[in-house]
């Protein structure tokens, strides 16, 4: 009997980015498949982390390469396939809470539900569930936004990004306000959710340990390219790239649990 593996969604394939000047990023191919593992990438202040989110969102003019959503490049969607790939490609940045902050936790989120309604990606779950999904008490629904402490905020604009049933979730940075024993409960229960969900997950984060305990995939990305990948313990334990030693002096932790 033959079984037939998803195919990736988000693709990109030989990217080449940059500003103007000399490329960010260089032959950088990456695939993320709904259904599978959360794929991470880790790397040194500037490395490009952010640079490839955005190009993978189609904001950066690609000069080599693509970038493709079901096998389509994303610079070349027409109007009806770019509304699908906004709802079904969705991101969490840092501060990446974009809405009125006088409205109440639950009038943001029953905003969001309702919106993803209407396009046809509800995802079955309620408030509180949604909630729960970044480990924010029921008594938050009735807060303010404004209220919000920032790693609260962090937490609020995940349960909106899982509001439309994403089938692919870019984070970048999406838990730096929030401390670090919170960061790994949230980050089990969001994979947890995004397992269910079928969601591929793109976790882009200083945390190494984090990114090591929740991606059985890890890129390294230095000088413009995944410099080293596979599961942290295969890429510390092979570490001859200065990027990867580097990573490792910096977080002695996160060697000695995947070592
Ligand atoms: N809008 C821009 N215009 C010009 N150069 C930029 C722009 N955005 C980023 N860069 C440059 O591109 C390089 C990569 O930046 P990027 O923000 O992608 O790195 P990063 O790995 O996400 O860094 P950090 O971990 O500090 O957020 C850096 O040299 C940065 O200065």
């Amino acid at each position: 009997m033959s079984t037939t593996s998803p195919a990736p969604i988000l693709r990109a394939t030989d990217l080449v980015v940059g500003y103007g000047g000399p490329a960010v990023l260089q032959g950088i191919d990456l695939e993320l498949t709904p259904g599978a593992a959360p794929v991470g990438i880790v790397g040194e202040s500037g490395a490009g982390k952010s640079t490839l989110v955005e190009a993978l969102l189609g904001r950066l003019r690609i000069r080599e390469g693509h970038v493709t959503f079901e096998g389509r490049t994303v610079s070349k969607l027409s109007r009806r396939d770019k509304k699908r790939f906004r709802a079904a490609v969705r991101t969490v940045a840092q501060n990446g809470l974009d809405i009125d902050l006088r409205w109440t936790v639950e009038r943001a989120v029953t905003g969001a539900l309702t919106d993803a309604r209407k396009a046809g990606r509800a995802n079955g779950r309620s408030v509180a569930e949604l909630l729960d999904d970044v480990a924010l008490e029921p008594s938050f629904a009735s807060r303010t936004v404004y209220s919000l402490s920032g790693g609260e905020k962090q937490r609020l604009a995940l349960a909106l990004a899982l509001t439309t049933r994403p089938d692919v979730l870019l984070l970048d940075e999406p838990l730096t306000a929030v401390d670090p024993a919170m960061r790994g409960e949230i980050a089990r229960r969001l994979t947890d959710t995004t397992r269910k969900l079928g969601t591929a997950v793109l976790l882009v984060s200083h945390d190494v340990e984090l990114v090591g305990r929740l991606c059985p995939t890890v890129h390294v990305l230095a000088d413009g390219t995944f410099v080293a990948s596979g599961d942290l313990a295969a890429v510390f334990a092979d570490a001859t790239h200065p990027a990867v030693v580097g990573l490792a002096e910096a977080a002695p932790l996160a060697v000695q649990r995947f070592a």
